[in-house]
């Protein structure tokens, strides 16, 4: 027979870190309340049929949001559960008299329904680095509940916990009762949490002392905006600086691989066929990977280390100037690695304007899938000069512009909306927990930032490899690879071509753009098989060169910049976006608007460099 083992706990106190650890599975965690947003299974990877189920964070089984409503009514149905054995409550030792409350409510609710609560001590790490320590022994009796201490991060106490589950734990008391609590209301447990953290919890106030101090600086008027603006600049540079060396051995290696692979392939047509399509399209896309994981690195230890939420605590001010609140910000900054796990994170804004608001602005946020299109266009157009003894690139400038171009789109269009709106400021309040400052994990970031990796390769791969053999077989034919432009592609350009002139770019550009609508990492990936067969003896060359040769002004690479900054071109946010939203009919009205938006503003750009001179 299968058995569920719950685990439940106060937002942010590590209960997925724990849930990853005893299932393998890779549940998203980060160091802010709020991140696991439903329900979750997963099997214990040492247990035999057994169910681990990770549940939101929740202050108090008395709800205050509506999602935490749901969260305490599947917890509640959860204990209805036959097939639920046991509750695992986390605690989170840091922070005791706020745990503590929920976990007595949570001792109430099983012992009314006669499961085994057992209390998980987490963050013994913490604790032990600082030299405190905690009285879980004194804990356990006055909770009458086993009160286990352990360590999501390091594993301590795993081993003891899992015997324990097995029942092979001889020593353990049989689980205790305390029929008193069954009774017990509300307020008097929260008097009961605050004597029992004062009474057990650790001595000293270093911890508190340490977090007050970092907030004096991050949170500074004036220290605290300046330290906003060096951390995001140097993100940015990050993804230039940090990635470098591993894009031109990517480059270099796909390169080396082409040469040895392309001549043991038969026949002229599938040489030309492994060179264009497989190595110049699908080698284009992969040069990019490198930046992908550096910015999700560099975003999991801004998240991990706390000063996210002091970042969203900075920008509520300004945001709410927006029509946002500083709840956006963490679900628009996520949208700078993906639109999808930013409109996930909107889930945590209250108030159903703002969270609209947010869905507005997630797909003009700078994704990591324009990187790759941002990066080619960039090193194709803006020269690769240093400036301040190579501190300040002009690339990676460039690059911040674009970014904060997005940025800057997202935020004029909430201005606009919230202001057609008469009720434009007033609204729920704004709360926000601030976690505490931490050392961030490297392990799972590393881990993260290679899912996600993984995850943009295999996603986006293979509509990027279906696309480019597409553009390969109508570029390649009828004649063999002989003139491109005497293709079948080529007769499909001169149709859609007339659309991209006023832009100043050729045919080529058009249909990479079509194709992009799909997904936009697709653009660079149909550029690459393109000239691949255009200059079939040389198609390793990078295709930043080919750009350059094709003499494209820097007016028209001004444009497509602007253009993939603004308009919508990705399936999978559509999809997600009128699930989470439910409507339908908001991604298709933000499509179409987006996508003219990015027209109009491309041509203008285009008009004025032309203008100017560019
Ligand atoms: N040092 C240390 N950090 C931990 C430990 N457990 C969790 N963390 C960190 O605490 C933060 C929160 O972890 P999560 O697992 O996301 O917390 P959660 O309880 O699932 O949070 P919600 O889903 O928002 O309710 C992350 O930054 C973790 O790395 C631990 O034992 N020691
Ligand atoms: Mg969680």
């Amino acid at each position: 027979m299968t058995r569920k083992i719950i685990l439940i706990g106060s937002p942010n106190c590590g209960k997925s870190l724990l849930f990853n650890r005893l299932t393998g599975l890779s549940q998203k965690v980060a160091n802010f309340p709020g991140i696991t947003v439903e329900v979750t299974s997963g099997h214990f990877a040492d247990l035999e049929n057994t169910t681990l189920v990770d549940y939101p964070g929740t202050y108090s089984l008395q709800p205050i949001s509506g999602e935490e409503q749901v969260a305490v009514e599947q917890f509640q149905q959860g204990l209805e559960d036959p097939e639920v054995s046991h509750v695992l409550c986390l605690i989170d030792v840091t922070r005791l008299e706020k745990s503590l409350y929920f976990t007595l409510q949570v001792i109430r609710e099983c012992e009314r329904r006669g499961k085994p609560v057992l209390v998980l001590a987490n963050m013994m790490d913490i604790l032990a680095g600082h030299g405190l320590e905690v009285d879980l022994e004194g804990l356990s009796r006055e909770l009458s509940a086993p009160v286990l201490p352990i360590s999501a991060r390091t594993g301590k106490g795993v081993p003891e916990l899992l015997c324990r589950l097995r029942g092979e734990d001889a020593a353990a008391d049989p689980w205790p009762h305390d029929e008193g609590i069954a009774h017990t209301p509300d307020v008097l447990l929260r008097g009961n949490a605050h004597q029992l953290a004062r009474k057990y919890g650790p001595r000293g106030d270093l911890l508190v002392r340490t977090q007050t101090r970092l907030d004096g600086f991050f949170l500074h008027s004036a220290f605290g905006g300046l330290a906003f603006f060096v951390i995001m600049y140097l993100l940015f540079q990050s993804i230039f600086t940090w990635a470098a060396p591993a894009m031109d051995a990517v480059e270099a290696g796909l390169g080396w691989l082409a040469e040895l692979v392309v001549p043991l392939v038969p026949g002229q047509l599938g040489k030309d066929f492994t060179a264009d399509a497989l190595f110049s399209g699908m080698g284009a896309f992969l040069v990019f990977v490198p930046q992908i994981f550096v910015l999700t690195f560099v975003i999991g230890m801004l998240e991990d280390s706390g000063y996210m939420a002091r970042a969203a605590l900075i920008c509520h001010k300004p945001l709410r100037f927006f029509g946002l609140t500083g709840k956006s910000f963490i679900p628009m900054l996520s949208g700078v690695a993906c639109a999808i796990p930013g409109i996930y994170a909107a889930r945590s804004i209250d108030s159903p304007r703002k969270r609209l608001l947010t869905y507005l602005a997630i797909p003009l946020m700078p994704c990591s899938a324009r990187l790759p299109v941002y990066t080619l266009l960039i090193a194709a157009f803006i020269p690769n000069t240093t400036a301040f003894g190579g501190l300040v690139g002009v690339q990676g400038a460039a690059m911040f512009g674009i970014y904060f171009f997005g940025m800057f789109c997202a935020l004029l269009v909430t201005a606009l909306v919230s202001r057609s709106r008469a009720d434009h400021f007033t609204d729920l309040p704004f709360v926000l927990e601030m976690p505490p400052y931490r050392v961030p994990a490297w392990a799972p970031l590393v881990r993260k930032a290679w899912q996600r990796c993984k995850h943009f390769i295999t996603k986006a791969g293979g509509i990027i490899l279906a696309v480019t053999v597409v553009v390969w077989f109508l570029g390649y034919f009828p004649n063999g690879g002989a003139d491109l432009s005497a293709s079948w592609l080529g007769q499909l350009g001169r149709f859609v071509g007339p659309l991209f002139e006023p832009l100043g770019l050729d045919w080529r550009y058009g249909v990479a753009i079509l194709t992009s609508f799909l997904a936009r990492e697709v653009f660079v990936g149909t550029l690459g098989a393109m000239f691949g067969i255009e200059s079939a003896e040389e198609n390793m060359v990078p295709l930043v060169s080919h750009i350059q040769a094709s003499e494209l002004g820097l007016a028209s690479g001004l444009a497509l910049l602007v253009f993939f900054a603004i308009a919508l071109m990705c399936v999978s946010t559509m999809a997600i976006l009128s699930r989470e939203a439910g409507s339908r009919r908001l991604p298709l009205q933000m499509f179409a608007a987006y996508g003219v938006a990015g027209y109009l503003g491309a041509l203008a750009i285009y008009q004025l460099v032309s203008f100017l001179g560019g």
